[in-house]
């Protein structure tokens, strides 16, 4: 089939733990009303260009089904087909899950704690069983779920690389074949997951993606011919000063 194909993709709106400043990773934080109003800014922003999609893809965490589920009510798209996925899951934060980004930079400084945040293969340290979050995140219903059905090993730590190494194979093998049989696709996902999209997408550096934000509750569209070469490369939709603030603020480590 010959024709445009659309991908939008959006970052779920803020959490609780974004809003405090805290590494969430695979912890299942909420979002905060703040991320709820992000949320339905993204709907109506979908809404005045017309958007309506065939499928959406998201991960297994609670903020983007949060997020999904007010935008597809928004659009008059609530009986959309959802596929989730472990693989589109926020990278995983290791030990650092639960700490405060301000006071890590105090400890280790602010260079430290944005190498964490934004290089492409530096490896957060592994999280433990003696973690404070590690039962939280183990005994997730859906994860629980997903180790009796599978035998894929989920990870104790992430950098942007081994993140990539889930998330690649999963746009190739489960969303492309869609978007080449003409489905509109929405993927509402995580700032690592997202990021890990464009640098495959775009071609982007590994040290280029370093500087590279994903801004919360702002859709993006992409373009792709028919052999899926793009087109049109993540397009922001809404205002511009919008978009500048919330690049600025996922760039920034935040205060207490
Ligand atoms: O804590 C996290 O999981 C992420 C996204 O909220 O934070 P950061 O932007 O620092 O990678």
């Amino acid at each position: 089939m010959t024709g445009r194909r659309i991908v939008v993709m959006a970052r779920h709106g803020e959490s609780e733990w974004s809003k405090n400043n805290v590494f969430c990773g695979w912890y299942d934080s909420l979002l905060s009303d703040r991320g709820m109003n992000e949320a339905l800014e993204c709907a109506e922003l979908l809404k005045q260009s017309n958007y309506t999609f065939d499928k959406a893809y998201t991960s297994l965490l609670t903020r983007a089904h949060q997020t999904l589920k007010i935008i597809t009510e928004h659009i008059g798209q609530p009986n959309l087909p959802v596929e989730e996925s472990w693989r589109l899951n926020e990278r995983h934060y290791g030990a650092l899950t639960g700490c405060n980004k301000a006071e890590l930079a105090e400890e280790y400084g602010e260079s430290q704690v944005q190498i964490w945040r934004r290089s492409f293969d530096v490896l957060p340290p592994v999280m433990d069983k003696s973690h404070a979050y590690y039962m939280s995140i183990w005994c997730h219903p859906k994860i629980v779920a997903h180790s009796y059905t599978s035998s894929e090993k989920f990870p104790s730590t992430e950098s942007l690389k081994e993140t990539m190494e889930r998330v690649i194979p999963y746009w190739d093998n489960f969303i492309v074949p869609h978007i080449k049989r003409g489905q509109r696709v929405l993927i509402v996902a995580h700032g690592t997951v997202l990021r890990s999209l464009i640098k495959y997408l775009d071609g982007v550096s590994d040290n280029d993606i370093c500087s590279i934000n994903i801004p919360s509750g702002i859709p993006f569209v992409y373009e792709f011919d028919d052999d899926m070469n793009v087109v049109s490369s993540k397009k922001f939709l809404g205002d511009k000063k919008r978009i500048e603030e919330g690049i600025a603020r996922a760039a920034s480590i935040g205060s207490h």
